[in-house]
């Protein structure tokens, strides 16, 4: 059934501008009510202005959509993307220890398995020296060439979890600009290189030319021999593997019912298993699998997916919030807005329903984000002062792996904390008026000056606290935001799992190519692009 977001619209006016503290007046247990935990992970969604009412509202939603029923469905198999006729499996590949798991009637666990020891069997032979390059010098470095979800998945999870590297230095090429490719390869030995092709297709045209940049660099030195020995590829396309002149045995392919912005528990994240070992890698899997077992059994008022999903739809449906801002306070992180940016925008981006009638609302937010501190001194102004509420999604953990530099992490908690607490409190005219008194200022110069030091406060934002990133904890984030999409998608009634959105761009680059090239004239283009053409051609 569609589901209706009136009586929280009518929740959310009647509601008019309470402040939040005034929630935690009324309810001295708030903090704990409104918070919620997973296998150690602490979710606090109470520094919003969702109460007991509309948070009982918000989880009917969970039920009027079907949520169960869906989450159902996607764990066992069924196509739930149905406008690519495909199931949606990515758990499959962190279910280590579980059941058989069918697409049409076939069990796709055993093939899930193979693939994953004979990368395991790969990435040992690797980091002991034994499969080395043609010269017969171990691998140093590895380069994964890839874009999108063949991309961020990998590098955001080699910066997030290089404490655990012990293995070849990753070096990560996306971008069809010639200068990622080339600063990256400028310093690399190929005699001491692994290229990864990553893409599920085998026909992006970015990683396509990037991998053709790759192997020009490295047959100069190594020959048309060296492309066998220190070239793998991870797709679903084994015959463009092949043509690519890849070995069979250094192809790990998947299936079509691992979308890209899903595949980093799969052969996508093998630049990361060569990086952090098979068994760092198993811990990594095994956290997405502890998330997956929580998603699945957790009651709803205590699943954090759910909630994450609910806390989002307030957010942005009912309150009218465009944007959200994930706000790691963790520098290795610097990747995950970035990688969520994928996730949500791409999964939840639509603006047609599963059944092709136009979204009667909005879809899913942009989100954005940078590392605390770092945005502090950045874009916070904005976020507590500006005129557009922007909730905020904090991330902070209780450990850093820097024991020496622990007061530099108590320090960064603090700051974590007192962001929260800031866009929540405020500060009001009376208390900016008295500290520009205390300054000197008086009469009308004192309000100007007052008036500029005012907070709004009232500023809805939530905390997930974590013991430490280890890969274990990565593991249950990212699933954690996997399934927050999926469900905040099943509410929307769209498909998170397509992506005809990029398509339109991807065909007009390819047909304006030869018209910048000057092999094609530019009939029935617009003046701006013809103009722009003209300058921009060489
Ligand atoms: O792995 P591939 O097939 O090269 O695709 C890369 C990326 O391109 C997209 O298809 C579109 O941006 C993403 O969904 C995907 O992650």
């Amino acid at each position: 059934m569609p589901v209706d977001f009136a009586a929280l619209k009518a929740l959310h006016a009647a509601a008019g501008d309470r402040h939040i503290l005034d929630l935690f007046s009324r309810d001295p247990d708030r903090a704990t009510e409104f918070s919620a935990r997973a296998d150690g992970l602490l979710f606090d969604y109470s520094k919003t202005n969702i109460d007991a009412q509309s948070r009982e509202a918000l989880l009917g939603l969970l039920d009027t959509a079907g949520v169960a029923e869906k989450r159902e469905a996607m764990f066992s198999g069924e196509k739930i993307n149905d406008t690519e006729g495909r199931a949606v499996l990515h758990t499959a590949l962190r279910n280590l220890d579980g059941g058989p798991v069918t697409v049409g009637g076939k069990d796709v666990m055993p093939g899930v398995r193979d693939t994953l020891a004979r990368m395991e069997a790969f990435a040992d032979r690797l980091r002991r020296g034994e499969a080395t390059g043609v010269s017969g010098a171990p691998f140093e470095d590895v380069v994964n060439i890839g874009i999108g979800g063949s991309d961020l998945g990998p590098v955001m999870a080699y910066e997030a979890l290089k404490p655990y590297v012990d293995g070849p230095r990753c070096h990560f090429v996306s971008n069809v600009d010639g200068a990622h490719v080339h600063d990256v390869l400028a310093g690399l030995d190929p005699r001491t290189t692994l290229v990864i092709v990553a893409s599920k297709t085998f026909t992006t045209i970015e990683t396509m030319t990037n991998a053709k940049t790759a192997r020009a660099w490295l047959v100069e030195t190594l020959g048309e021999a060296g492309v066998a020995r220190h070239f793998a590829a991870l797709s679903t396309a084994g015959d463009k593997t092949a043509e690519f002149g890849i070995a069979p045995d250094l192809v790990f392919g998947f299936e079509d019912w691992v979308g890209g912005r899903y595949s980093v528990w799969g052969p996508i994240g093998l630049s990361l298993m060569l990086a952090i070992g098979p068994r760092t890698f198993t811990d990594f899997l095994r956290g997405g699998q502890a998330m997956d077992r929580h998603f699945r059994t957790a009651p709803w008022a205590e699943n954090l997916p759910a909630l994450l999903a609910l806390v989002g739809i307030w957010h942005n449906q009912i309150c009218g919030h465009a944007t959200r801002a994930v706000l790691p306070y963790e520098q290795r992180l610097l990747r995950l807005p970035a990688y969520l940016q994928q996730l949500e925008m791409e999964s939840n981006g639509k603006r047609v329903a599963m059944d092709g009638t136009d979204l009667p609302f909005d879809s899913g937010p942009v989100v954005w984000g940078e590392p605390g501190t770092n945005g502090q001194h950045a874009f916070y102004q904005l976020i507590h002062q500006g005129t557009r509420v922007v909730p905020c999604e904090f991330m902070v953990g209780k450990y850093g792996h820097e024991p020496d530099l622990a007061h530099q992490h108590e320090l960064l908690v603090a700051n974590c904390l007192a962001q929260s607490e800031a866009l929540m409190r405020g500060r009001s005219l009376v208390e900016a008026t008295e500290i520009m008194e205390t300054k000197g200022f008086s009469g009308a110069e004192l309000e100007r000056q007052a008036r500029h030091r005012v907070f709004p406060g009232n500023r809805p934002s939530t905390v997930l606290a974590y013991e430490k990133l280890t890969p274990f904890v990565l593991g249950q984030i990212v699933a954690l935001y996997e399934h927050r999409v999926f469900v905040e998608g099943v509410i929307l009634g769209i498909n998170s799992y397509d992506q005809w959105g990029v398509e339109l761009g991807k065909e007009l680059a390819l047909a304006l190519h030869p018209v910048l090239a000057g092999t094609a004239d530019g009939a029935g283009k617009d003046g701006s692009t013809l103009q722009l053409v003209d300058y921009l051609k060489t």
